[in-house]
């Protein structure tokens, strides 16, 4: 039978512990190497940065905290998130946990994202991935048991999010003009009702040499809404703006998380919300480590720019797309280092 071994890369913790060097599977094109490629340039401005207390509020801050609001999603696609509610305390122990679990030995872990071909670049980066939601669709046999505050700590995260993005989207769909209730818009298309959650927990091992490899590959969240913990004390992230690439400041404190729209929503709204390009890069001394909370239809549902965001001065930009097959486009595309959406567009 042919080696398959490929399709199942080590752990790169286990590589990293063992290399003087990034074997060649990680190495990233050529063309992007090399000098400062990858240092990302300082934000022209502060990251946008959203008040979710004002936002709900029901004075006049809320419009205000609204219009900033529409602002970020219209230039960077992402925003911070602060008064969020969520105990910073909360966060520090399920990140505490994460870390134990990704030291742990290595049979528990599931490894990087599906290998489709021999030649695919990989990325300098262990992940787990778990359903949170529905609840009843949680696969706990995958849930790490160890440590093992780990289960209820993810459970009460899962919750705690769970409001801040409620609140996040009905904002949203007030800036788009949609009818709360209205079954056709963002919160009935992706309500409570079959929506479905996903926490990705990446650990980015440190790497001797960073100028060769990513973290992530540039790519767009597949999903609708993606609230993301990042690292309090280690950068990485970037996200790319008329094409230039953009760092990220760490927050410390936990003060605040941040927000990125993803393509589901990008398609939903009809490109008036875009799901931004972002890229992870790794560091020579320090790992790494962040939690992603992605928000999600359920799979039968189709994907398309809602009704009522389409007209004949704005027709239909995007086509229609049953979200599992979405999901499915979006490894294939991600495998080869390409977007999806761009096969979407008409
Ligand atoms: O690690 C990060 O800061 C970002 C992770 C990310 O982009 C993802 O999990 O999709
Ligand atoms: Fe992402």
């Amino acid at each position: 039978m042919a080696d398959e071994s490929w399709r199942v890369p080590s752990l790169v913790q286990e590589v990293a512990a063992t290399v003087q060097e990034p074997p060649s599977r990680y190495l990233i094109p050529e063309q992007d190497r090399g000098g400062d490629q990858l240092a990302g340039a300082e934000m022209p401005d502060p990251v946008p940065t959203i008040d979710l207390q004002r936002l709900l509020a029901s004075d006049s801050a809320a419009d205000e905290e609204a219009t900033k609001l529409r602002s970020a999603l219209q230039t960077w696609g992402f925003f911070l998130v602060t008064n969020h509610g969520i105990e910073s305390s909360l966060m520090d122990s399920l990140i505490a946990a994460s870390r134990e679990f990704f030291r742990k030995p290595l049979e528990e872990k599931q490894g990087n994202d599906p290998v489709k071909t021999q030649d695919q670049i990989l990325d300098w980066c262990d992940r787990l991935h778990l359903r949170v939601e529905p609840e009843d669709e949680r696969n706990l046999d995958r849930w790490p048991g160890h440590p093992e505050v780990f289960r209820g700590l993810l459970h009460e995260y899962t919750q705690s999010c769970k409001r801040v993005k409620d609140g996040i989207l009905r904002v949203m769909a007030r800036l788009l003009e949609l009818d709360d209730d209205d079954d056709g818009g963002i919160l009935g298309q992706f309500g409570d009702k079959g929506s479905t959650t996903n926490a990705r927990f990446n650990y980015y091992p440190a790497c001797p040499r960073p100028e060769l490899v990513l973290g992530i590959r540039p790519h767009s969240d597949v999903c609708v809404l993606t609230l993301l913990l990042a690292d309090e004390h280690v950068a990485g992230l970037q996200f790319l703006r008329d094409g230039n690439w953009y760092r990220v400041p760490p927050v410390h404190g936990r003060a605040a998380l941040l927000v990125n729209v993803g393509v589901s929503l990008e398609i939903m709204s009809n490109g008036i919300f875009k799901g931004p390009v972002h890229r992870v890069v790794t560091n020579s001394e320090k790992e790494r480590m962040s939690l992603a909370m992605f928000y999600a239809t359920d799979f039968e549902k189709e994907i398309e720019p809602i009704a009522e965001l389409v007209d004949e001065k704005r027709p239909a930009r995007y086509k229609k797309i049953k979200f599992r097959d979405l999901v499915a486009a979006h490894y294939e595309y991600f495998s080869r280092r390409e977007r999806v959406i761009e096969s979407l567009k008409i």
